[in-house]
């Protein structure tokens, strides 16, 4: 009884003393001094979290769904959600604070440079209310850009509740709309947060009129934070507690589990991020996949705190890490129901299906650079499965690839994490988006890459559709005059137009050709960077398209054509035509670049041919002499123009892919 009474005593005064070193820690630190409320939970939590007793095993089945939760945090880019992560997983203990990095769920590199959220990632955190016993908080970020709404709609199917976090002074923003309505949908429980009102622009109230005229979201339900200074969020995860209600499913039905994420550990193999809807998972089961009907063996299985932690087992309603022998990522189908072999089980329904909109050739500049190119995106897909790749052949820039992407930033971060791992390499690349035609009245063509298309041969194109998205622009009125320009510039129909809060709302059917180039860009640059830009994807609309095809010395160059709207082919021919002549050298034959429609040429230039002087060596007078070597030469360049296709070297054509 003794020594019971010592070891207590031991372990209250080193409760203690952890107290005082959290306490010590943030009164030094400047960030959180706005705060002593969360200070105090932030040591509390320090001291009585099951993390904090030594290495122990955490034992999962103390946790029934009544006493998890399971929510997600959704928000307009750069409201702040990494940050408010990273503070309630401080707060629960789960990370130290000063852990060295910033944002701890922006794991990968790419995400870090640009402050954004791109790969969702999962933590789960202990929460002691003020019950006997703690709650079993799954946290899952969402990536806030358009692109990746495919994922944010993935990790709101685990979850039944979301914190919507709204910037303070920004208010609400196009994608804030977006999020919300994907929430709303999916049935969750909205926790609304006004965050970052420790800025001096702040106005909660005027969030606050915005999310019940637009939402209808209770002023009074708002939580105000600042996830900088750590003011009210204190608030937070009992709300989380409060009002989001548990998992649903059957602790002692048959195994179902949804699949939510993959990636690949160099040590561990493919690592499946899931959620247990319904039964229990150990260690050492078997499991089938419902899409792939493979059975595999569950090698090991935990959950992220936020590194991988072994449990052996995950219950009903739990989030949490399996590992299977499965060899690549591709194996697990993002959104596919995982079961026990040899048990029969309705597969859950899936999610938002992954849908390729923008296609990119990757050409290398020196075809010997073609397997460290292959190799870089065999790497970089094994951790993103939602990129198709597949090798593709061009006359003009020789092997490469073509990769598919959710969007225009999928594809710009896949680009930049190319970059990182090919830095040595020269790259090109080509960008299209999905049209389908109809040949002949009889064939559907599916076209991810225009020189697919035929030309002017004996198949005519009938008819053909272009895939259209439903933009939310939000702007200060004064600059609605430049924008509605924009739109109808793209082709872009008007479908909503009203005012809140003096700013206007506009929502727009667009053609995705139109925006993947530069629409953005241009949109924040003609409204000085005020501008919140949101997209989803729509259905396909009926154009009048027409390929319009890049010639040199009559012959088609493949790797130019492209598909344009009627109305823009001979502008666009004008633009491609002009470029093409600054990029090719003189050559000793004259080089004629026509953009042209079917047999219609819509924009010529001619490259004249250089001209040797012959008569270099010829002194004197002799006319006659000289008249023969100038005639021996016009000959030979007839010649030439007759057998010689133009040799443009590839270089040529990367550098003129790298301007456009
Ligand atoms: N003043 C102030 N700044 C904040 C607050 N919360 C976050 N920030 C800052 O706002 C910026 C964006 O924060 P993030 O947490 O990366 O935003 P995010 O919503 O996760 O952004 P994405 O990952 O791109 O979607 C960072 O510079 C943060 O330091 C806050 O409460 N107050």
């Amino acid at each position: 009884m003794g020594s019971l009474h010592r070891a207590s005593k031991t372990l209250k005064s080193l409760r203690h003393q952890l107290l005082l070193q959290a306490t010590q820690q943030f009164d030094s630190s400047s960030r959180l001094s706005g705060s002593s409320d969360y200070r105090l939970l932030l040591a509390r939590a320090l001291c009585s979290h099951p993390r904090q007793n030594a290495k122990e095993a955490v034992d999962l089945t103390q946790y029934p769904p009544e006493r998890i939760r399971n929510f997600s945090i959704i928000a307009h880019v750069d409201h702040g959600k990494s940050t408010l992560a990273d503070r309630l997983l401080e707060l629960t203990g789960t990370i130290k604070r000063g852990h060295g990095q910033p944002q701890y769920l922006d794991k990968l590199q790419v995400e870090r440079e640009r402050g954004i959220t791109v790969k969702a990632q999962t933590a789960t955190m202990f929460h002691n209310s003020n019950e006997p016993q703690p709650f079993l908080l799954n946290l899952i970020d969402t990536p806030g850009h358009v692109d990746f709404s495919y994922e944010v709609s993935r990790s709101l199917a685990a979850c039944q509740g979301a914190l919507l976090v709204v910037d303070a002074a920004q208010g609400v923003q196009a994608q804030t709309v977006a999020n919300f309505y994907l929430a709303f949908e999916s049935n969750l429980t909205i926790i609304p947060v006004i965050n970052k009102i420790d800025q001096p622009t702040a106005d909660p109230d005027r969030i606050k009129d915005q999310l019940k005229s637009m939402f209808d979201l209770e002023p009074s339900d708002c939580l105000l934070t600042s996830a900088k200074t750590g003011q009210g969020l204190e608030h937070v995860l009992p709300a989380v507690i409060e009002r989001i209600p548990p998992p649903p499913g059957e602790g002692s039905g048959l195994l179902r589990m949804l699949l939510l994420d993959s990636y690949y550990d160099e040590y561990k193999g493919v690592i499946c991020h899931v959620a247990v809807v319904d039964g229990m998972l150990r260690k050492g089961d078997k499991i089938s996949a419902a899409a792939t009907g493979q059975t595999y063996d569950v090698l090991d299985v935990g959950f992220m705190h936020p590194e991988l932690t072994q449990t052996g087992v995950l219950l009903t309603g739990q989030v949490g890490y399996v590992v299977t022998g499965m060899r690549s990522t591709k194996e697990a189908r993002i959104g596919d129901t995982l079961f026990h072999a040899k048990t029969i089980v309705k597969p859950l329904p899936g999610f938002k299906a992954a849908r390729h909109m923008v296609f990119s050739g990757l050409f290398p500049a020196d075809g010997s650079d073609f397997e460290a190119l292959n190799h870089a995106i065999e790497r970089l897909t094994c951790n993103d499965a939602s990129v198709s790749v597949t090798k593709e052949s061009s006359t003009a820039l020789g092997l490469g690839f073509r990769c598919g992407f959710l969007g225009l930033l999928h594809m710009d971060v896949f680009h930049q994490r190319l970059e990182q791992v090919t830095f040595h390499l020269s790259l090109s690349h080509l960008v299209a988006v999905l049209w389908y035609v109809l040949l002949d009245l009889l064939t559907m063509l599916e076209v991810q890459n225009p020189a697919a298309l035929p030309s002017n041969s004996k198949q005519r194109v009938t008819a053909s559709w272009e895939p259209t998205v439903l933009a939310t622009i939000i702007i200060p009125s004064e600059y609605v005059g430049p924008v509605i320009t924009l739109c109808s510039e793209r082709r872009g129909q008007q479908l909503e137009y009203s005012f809140i809060d003096r700013r206007a709302f506009m929502k727009y059917r667009l053609p995705l050709r139109e925006i993947v180039v530069d629409f953005y860009n241009e949109l924040k640059s003609i409204t000085s960077g005020y501008a919140s830009f949101d997209y989803e994807d729509s259905e396909y609309q009926q154009a009048d398209l027409v390929k319009l095809d890049i010639l040199l010395n009559g012959q088609a160059v493949d790797a130019m054509a492209t598909i344009v709207h009627s109305l823009k082919a001979q502008r666009m021919g004008r633009e491609l035509v002009d470029k093409l002549k600054k990029f090719i050298d003189r050559q000793m034959f004259e080089i004629i670049i026509q953009a042209a429609i079917g047999s219609k040429v819509v924009a010529r230039e001619t490259i004249s041919a250089m001209r040797k002087n012959v008569l270099a060596k010829c002194y004197g007078g002799d006319i006659t002499r000289k008249r023969k070597l100038l005639e021996k030469q016009k000959e030979g360049k007839k010649r030439m123009k007759r057998v010689g296709s133009v040799d443009i070297p590839q270089e040529a054509f990367h550098q003129l892919l790298k301007v456009s």
